[in-house]
């Protein structure tokens, strides 16, 4: 198995300078379906990394009661009510699933994606429902990634014993279903069927609730920016594990926040552009 190290290197051929006299409708408008009433910071964290990676526009959907947490952590979301599926044509590219929950009401959100033709990145409890409900793959007609860590994974597609017996599974599956598969971890590992790539940024102060929900926002950013599935997903874990590893200049492993990583998504974008020029 030919494994690409994404490094500096590789990102410098996926990455897009912005152009000067761009407008925010030549940015893209995300679309994320996250968060519930006890797992609203997971829709937080994944809407300000979005927001950090250079979206033009961002709604957040969730249910109404929450509302005024998304107006208040972060005013430059817009937020809708499960209606929004009725028309996506204003939209580039959803996320869903970081802390939706698994019940009936959130597995809607998943069937009414099926006449959707937008790019999709599923994560967290999107996977979670895919694996309880059996959903079936052949309804995916879409580009699409999937995130999931081990476990998810696992859910998806059966128990493994290691992690090199994942990544066979990984290549198999992202060619079976025609989509991007990301295996999170340690050294994140990244495929299409045909290419894989094995993550060079991040570290252990990665391993904290919430560090998946930011990459989702990221991801679904790059889509949205219009980015291809496997760009987008090269270019989100590679930046999320720099702007991890720019926040040990001020934290440790231990201290390190997500918020704070967020904080350096601008440290890392900055650093890829000073290799650029
Ligand atoms: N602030 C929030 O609202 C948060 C919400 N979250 C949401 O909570 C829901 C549940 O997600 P969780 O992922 O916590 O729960 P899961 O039950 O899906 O998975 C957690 C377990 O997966 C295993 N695991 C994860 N990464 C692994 C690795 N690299 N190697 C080996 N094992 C690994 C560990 O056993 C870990 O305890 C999701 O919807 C998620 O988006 C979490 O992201 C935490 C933060
Ligand atoms: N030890 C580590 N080294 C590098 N990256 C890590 C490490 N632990 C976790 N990560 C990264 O943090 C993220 C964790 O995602 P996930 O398990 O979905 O978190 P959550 O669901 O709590 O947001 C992944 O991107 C993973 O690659
Ligand atoms: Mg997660």
């Amino acid at each position: 198995m030919e494994v690409i190290k994404l490094d500096l290197n590789c990102i410098k051929n996926t990455y897009k300078k912005r152009p000067c006299d761009s407008h925010k409708g030549t940015h893209g408008h995300a679309l994320l379906i996250a968060g519930s009433s006890d797992k609203m910071g997971a829709a937080i964290i994944a809407a300000k990394a979005c927001l950090r990676s250079g979206v033009g526009l961002l709604t957040v959907a969730f249910s109404p009661e929450n509302k005024s947490v998304l107006f208040h952590s972060i005013p430059e979301a817009m937020y809708a009510n499960s209606c929004v599926m009725n028309d996506l044509s204003s939209f580039n590219a959803i996320g869903i699933g970081p802390g939706i929950g698994v019940d009936e009401i959130s597995l809607q959100y998943i069937y009414e994606l099926y006449e959707n033709k937008l790019p999709v990145i599923f994560d967290a409890d999107a996977l979670n429902l895919i694996a309880k409900y059996k959903v079936d793959w052949k309804n995916f007609n879409f580009p699409f990634v999937l995130t999931p860590h081990p476990k998810e994974f696992d859910r998806l597609f059966g128990e493994h014993d290691s992690e090199s017996d994942r990544r066979i599974t990984a290549i198999q599956k992202s060619k079976e279903l025609n989509c991007v598969i990301v295996l999170k971890g340690h050294k994140t590992f990244i495929t299409n069927g045909i290419q894989n790539f094995e993550n060079t940024t991040g570290n252990s102060g990665l391993a904290k609730g919430g560090s998946g929900d930011a990459l989702t926002g990221m991801i679904t950013s790059f889509l949205a920016q219009g980015y291809t599935t496997l760009e987008a997903a090269k270019l989100g874990v590679y930046l999320h594990g720099l702007a991890a590893d720019i926040t040990l200049q001020r934290q440790s492993e231990e201290s390190m926040l997500i918020t704070d990583v967020i904080e350096n998504i601008g440290l890392a974008f900055k650093h890829l552009h000073s290799e650029i020029q």
